[in-house]
């Protein structure tokens, strides 16, 4: 395949050629070969591929909500083509034999995946870390989806296993002790947010850091959802991620969001949004990860105690941040960067992340002009709702996996064609 005059993240524009599985060739005024597919790539953007290093697939174990098919193909309308899932399935993948279960229905995926190992007091590191793990995490410091949140000394073991095995550790960083009781009276949608802290978050990342460098381990800190998260990350030398909804959303759209907008850790305030986008444009946060967490609409539809906490967000990540770029708020380079280069780097997928020679054609092309409103009904997402509705966002033409063409709008979706990316 030959996409002619194609612009990519820098500005350059190159036709860029796909061979197999890669990359073959970026230059200028490339031939095309006889039974070649040309795609005219004039005036649209030929971005990597987003690499989501957080995302919540809920198979085995909550088909319901999600399945590796109709995330992936989410994923994949939404220019998502590498995935890393989270362990709070069912069974919780804290095992080999959970990890081979997951691995067996993961090969429905349309893109790349990861699968992480998860940390429980049942878990068996021994056979864990003998599967090619993505990485160790998300470790629940406290509660979340799945009640896997764990004591301060599993924690400190986790890291040293993990530091042996060379793993990379996740961190779903709060501190339960520091949430607010009192909020617990109320019944709104802002209560949540009132109840877990920002304290509780800040004081849970910095502590989670300096347990993992007395290891000798490397933490990524997930969903970080405060400036003084994301600075604790920073100043010990580790790296966070941060969501859309966090990026984009705060207390003032619970009123509209109500329990949809329930999510761990919560939405903050708009002042403290701003900081965090601020940090993000600014290149302090290494990632935007979505925490696609989907649960149905009758779940979500619940008092505020009661409803899942989580929302869905694969589809929309890119498009979301493709609008903020058209807007001017952020460079394609920063986009390109916080969405493909930095998990890349990341979380050491050395083939992955770049539009260049040689890379893994993992590829997204975009009108970066055509901007369009985000409808729950365009969504592939099982869950069938979405915190963004209305917000504009400039969605993929074309998605490539390895090569292989996943998403083509106007066309739908090709084959699952995902490997784990661990395991080539
Ligand atoms: N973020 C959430 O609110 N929910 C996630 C779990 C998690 O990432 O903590 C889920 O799996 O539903
Ligand atoms: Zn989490
Ligand atoms: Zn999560």
């Amino acid at each position: 395949m030959l996409f002619e005059n194609a612009t990519l993240a820098d500005g350059r524009v190159e036709d860029v050629r796909v061979a197999g599985e890669t990359v073959a060739a970026v230059g200028a005024d490339l031939d095309a070969g006889a039974d070649e597919r040309v795609v005219d790539a004039t005036d649209r953007l030929l971005l990597p591929g987003m690499i989501d290093a957080h995302v919540h697939f809920r198979q085995p174990g909550f088909p319901h909500k999600e399945t590796w098919a109709t995330g992936s193909r989410s994923a994949a309308a939404g220019g998502v083509t590498t995935v890393a899932d989270q362990p709070n399935t069912e069974p919780p993948t804290v095992d080999g034999a959970a990890f081979d279960a997951k691995a067996d229905l993961a090969a429905a995926s349309l893109v790349d995946f990861g699968i992480n190992g998860g940390v429980t007091a049942a878990w068996d590191p021994d056979s864990l870390f003998d599967r090619p793990l993505f990485a160790l995490g998300e470790v629940f410091l406290a509660d979340s989806t799945g009640d896997m949140g764990i004591e301060a000394d599993l924690y400190a073991d986790a890291v040293e296993r993990a530091a042996a095995a060379g793993a990379r550790v996740t961190v779903h960083a709060e501190d339960a002790t520091l949430f607010d009781e009192s909020a617990r009276e109320r019944d709104d949608a802002d209560a949540w947010s009132a109840y877990r802290t920002a304290e509780a978050e800040a004081v849970a990342v910095e502590r989670a850091c300096r347990v993992a460098a007395e290891a000798g381990a490397t933490v990524h800190i997930a969903h970080t959802s405060t400036p003084e998260g994301i600075d604790a990350a920073a100043e010990a030398g580790m790296t966070c991620e941060v969501t859309p909804h966090h990026l984009l959303l705060s207390r003032d759209d619970l009123e509209e969001l109500g329990t949809h907008g329930r999510m761990n850790p919560p939405l903050r305030s708009e002042e403290r949004r701003e900081a965090v986008f601020e940090r993000v444009a600014d290149g302090t946060v290494d990632i935007v990860a979505t925490d696609h967490a989907p649960h149905t609409r009758a779940e979500k539809d619940a008092g505020i105690w009661d409803a899942p906490s989580g929302v869905p967000g694969v589809e929309t990540a890119l498009p979301l941040l493709l609008e903020r770029a058209r807007r001017g708020d952020l460079t394609y380079e920063r986009v390109r960067d916080l969405t493909a280069a930095n998990p890349a780097a990341v979380f050491d997928l050395p083939n992955k992340g770049r539009v260049a020679e040689g890379y893994d054609a993992d590829l997204v092309l975009v009108d970066p002009e055509g901007s369009r409103p985000v409808r729950a009904a365009d969504l592939h997402t099982k869950c069938d709702w979405t915190p963004f509705e209305g917000r504009d966002a400039v969605f993929p033409e074309l998605t490539l996996v390895r090569g292989t063409v996943v998403y083509e709008r106007g066309e739908g979706f090709g084959d699952a064609a995902g490997e784990n990316v661990r395991s080539a």
